[in-house]
């Protein structure tokens, strides 16, 4: 289970002063379920997730995962996770099976353990053939899969995927959406972030749209199409948005 409530990320920027990435975020996300974050760039998805995952504190809020507070007890909440994004790096040497490897030797596992694990990994995730290529000569799907099971290795309740389709070729992104379906199908709790719509609708149980740090709606895409009298996911979505904008200007007016 996650649990975020009023999440608040505020950074000291040179240009911009004092600036609210995060404004009191809340949602929750259940096992067995995808929930979207959908957002233009900027709008603090990556914010949010850097926090749940641990690599960036809050500035006020609560986020816990499994009943863990991320800001209180962070190794054991980097132990119920795994994270996905479109630009982890890869050591160029190390080969497909020595990478994913390393990360389940990282979060603590035994060496028996950990083959079996890699193997079922490899064979599920199809990529037994290149399980000795080392990743400066993987395509791109290649490394994307290996950041798949690197995430995947301790076998985490919580997959977090960040603009993880991001760069990557049609049939690659196809397969990712898959492999999120199947995690789901197994009981996992997954958030996945994007800015494409289409994304959303075929893959997200329910969705919380964001924009400059706040969650403009959430809900099923039937209770917002409903909500909105907006059958059009993206209509609705730049609806939202641009009323939104609209909001922030005639505050700043007043
Ligand atoms: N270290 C930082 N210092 C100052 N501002 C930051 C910092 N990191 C992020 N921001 C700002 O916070 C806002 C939210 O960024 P964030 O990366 O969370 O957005 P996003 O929704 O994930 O968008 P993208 O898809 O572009 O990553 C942006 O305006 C960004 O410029």
């Amino acid at each position: 289970m996650i649990y975020v409530q009023n999440l608040t990320k505020t950074y000291d920027d040179l240009q911009r002063g004092r600036f609210v990435a995060v404004d009191r975020v809340s949602f929750t996300v259940s096992p067995g379920e995808i929930f979207g974050l959908l957002g233009p760039n900027g709008a603090g998805k990556t914010t949010v997730l850097r926090i749940l995952s641990t690599v960036l504190r809050p500035t006020s809020g609560t986020a816990r995962i499994h009943g863990y507070e991320v800001d209180a007890d962070p190794a054991e909440v980097r132990g119920l996770i795994g994270f996905v994004s479109n630009n982890t790096a890869l050591y160029d040497r190390m080969t497909a099976w020595e990478t994913v490897q390393y990360f389940g030797r990282l979060h603590g596992m035994a060496a028996e353990p950990l083959n079996e694990r890699l193997e079922e990994l490899f064979e599920q995730l199809r990529m037994n053939d290149y399980r000795d290529v080392p990743a400066a000569k993987m395509s791109t799907g290649m490394k994307q899969k290996v950041s798949i099971a690197r995430a995947l290795v301790h076998d985490p309740p919580v997959l977090i995927f960040d603009e993880a389709t991001l760069g990557l070729d049609v049939m690659v992104a196809r397969n990712l959406l898959q492999v999120v379906r199947n995690l789901r199908e197994a009981g996992k709790c997954l958030i996945f972030s994007t800015h494409i719509m289409r994304e959303v609708e075929r893959l997200c149980d329910r969705v919380a749209i964001m924009h400059r740090g706040r969650i403009l709606d959430t809900g099923t895409l039937d209770a917002l199409r409903e909500r909105h009298d907006e059958h059009d996911v993206e209509d609705l979505f730049f609806g939202l948005l641009s009323r939104h904008e609209q909001e922030d200007l005639s505050e700043a007016a007043s």
